[in-house]
């Protein structure tokens, strides 16, 4: 089974978690636009839902093949979000941004009582930190913002590039208005103290950690679907708690 495929599947596996009359977070990227593409095949055969979007992107796409959308001002309590991310951890604390839509994705995650992440088994890791961590940031200030981040993460025993991400010869601009810059710091073996360092930079508008939001993930591999329950009950203990 090839990468799209095993996306497929795991997008597959998440539809049958989703109930009619559902009020459901849609997440960004190309495995939720898997699931974006059999949810709509769902609502033409009668299915009832309302999808709240994460990003321009999603809702492009949700509005194309007859997803029907609301915001976060009219559903501003969801029942279920399914989402993409970029890893994954044994505990389900996930690094999400790839795609530049973290904010609206922790926004719209933090909204619904639960969220199913959907992947491919390569997303899985021992350890977060192999894919660099998206920190969303103010484009006022960004040079001290830059040198705030890197200083927050050399507190913490942390180093490695902090790039600007670009688009072309132009820094990539999120729906929000915002920067995206992406932290190769390698492993981060304490999120809860990087994502609390963070959190201190008044620069930083957001970063990709989703500690304590995930409630399940469906992995796809080669032999088959795998889901992982979240230990604690999501909600109990989120990443803007102080450690
Ligand atoms: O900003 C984008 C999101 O966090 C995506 O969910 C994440 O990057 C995973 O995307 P993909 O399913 O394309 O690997």
């Amino acid at each position: 089974m090839d990468a799209r495929q095993l996306k497929v599947e795991a997008a597959r596996a998440a539809l049958a978690h989703v109930s009619d009359g559902m009020r459901l977070g849609i997440g960004t990227g190309t495995t939720a636009e898997e699931f974006v593409r059999l949810l709509a095949q769902k609502v033409a055969t009668g299915f009832t839902i309302v999808g709240v979007p994460t990003s321009e992107r999603t809702a492009i796409l949700c509005r194309e093949l007859g997803v029907p959308l609301s915001d976060l001002e009219e559903t501003p309590e969801l029942d279920l979000t399914i989402d993409g991310a970029d890893e994954v951890d044994p505990e389900l604390t996930l690094i999400k941004g790839g795609g530049g839509a973290l904010l609206r994705e922790k926004i719209v995650a933090a909204a619904s009582a639960r969220m199913i992440v959907i992947a491919d088994r390569s997303k899985m890791v021992e350890t977060l930190g192999r894919f660099p961590l998206p920190i969303e940031v103010n484009q006022f200030g960004l040079r001290a913002t830059e040198i705030a981040v890197g200083a927050a993460a050399a507190g913490l025993g942390l180093s490695g590039p902090v790039t600007l991400r670009m688009t072309g010869s132009q820094p990539f601009v999120t729906d929000g208005g915002h920067f995206i810059l992406d932290a190769s710091f390698g492993r981060i073996p304490d999120t809860r103290a990087l994502s609390n360092a963070l959190h201190a930079i008044p620069g930083v508008v957001e970063h990709g950690l989703f500690i304590g939001l995930a409630s399940a993930a469906i992995i796809a591999g080669g032999d088959g679907i795998q889901t992982v329950h979240a230990a604690r009950k999501p909600g109990s203990s989120t990443d803007h708690d102080v450690a």
